[in-house]
């Protein structure tokens, strides 16, 4: 498998927590979404990709090349073809709230918070991006601690590892980014704190990328 991604971006970061998690070999492709106005922007990444952003996975299946994008479409790929570890639970009101909370960050988080739009917000807006990218931050995070309270335990649902916790991670790393207060959000960071010193976590750190820029 080859991992077209970035090393601080949190749909790449969430696709390399599962991989590792499930003892998947990887490439590591790097796509540069800055330097030179963003490779994901070349003709030969859209061709990969025509939402012109990262991860996206090239594997080989039944003799053909694929390649995937959509971090959470790649996440419950990666569950069906490997199942185990489990990364969602078997029951299924605990599957629906695993989904519930990845997509309070896939869709009610990141994507308002993303490269494109916070280029726009600056460029077209003339707006404070970083105030902007702030503001959808706290709020998704204050939803999503609420609605972790109803399943949390070590992790973000019950003992065991799952998608929420793989999306948290990033989110978290992103909050920090854009100056996000995260004091109140005592229970994300105590799951954040629990899965840090797992190996798979550890190794999928942004800082830890063969294209890491030094703070
Ligand atoms: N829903 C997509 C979102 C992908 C996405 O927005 N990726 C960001 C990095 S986390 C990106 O490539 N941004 C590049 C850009 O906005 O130009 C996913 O989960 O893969």
């Amino acid at each position: 498998m080859r991992l077209h991604n970035y090393w601080r971006s949190s749909c790449s970061w969430r696709v390399r927590i599962a991989l590792n998690l499930k003892g998947l070999a990887f490439e590591y492709v790097p796509v540069h979404l800055v330097k030179d106005g963003g490779a994901q922007h070349t003709d030969a990444y859209r061709a990969l990709n025509p939402m012109r952003t990262v991860p996206t996975l090239e594997f080989t299946h039944e003799g053909r090349v694929h390649f995937l994008s959509q971090s959470l479409a790649i996440l419950e790929y990666l569950e069906e073809r490997y199942p185990s570890p489990a990364l969602l639970p078997a029951d299924p009101l605990l599957r629906a709230h695993v989904r519930m909370l990845s997509e309070v960050m896939n869709s009610g988080i990141q994507p308002l918070h993303n490269l494109s739009v916070a280029q726009r917000v600056k460029a077209e807006l003339k707006g404070d991006d970083k105030a902007w990218n702030a503001y959808w931050i706290e709020r998704g995070l204050t939803a999503l601690q609420a609605l972790a309270e109803q399943t949390a335990g070590r992790y973000c649902v019950g003992d065991e590892v799952s998608f929420a916790d793989v999306c948290l991670i990033p989110q978290l790393y992103a909050a920090r980014r854009f100056g996000v207060d995260l004091s109140p959000y005592g229970l994300l960071t105590r799951v954040e704190a629990a899965c840090a010193g797992l190996p798979a976590f550890l190794a999928a750190h942004a800082d830890r990328q063969p294209d890491a820029v030094p703070a």
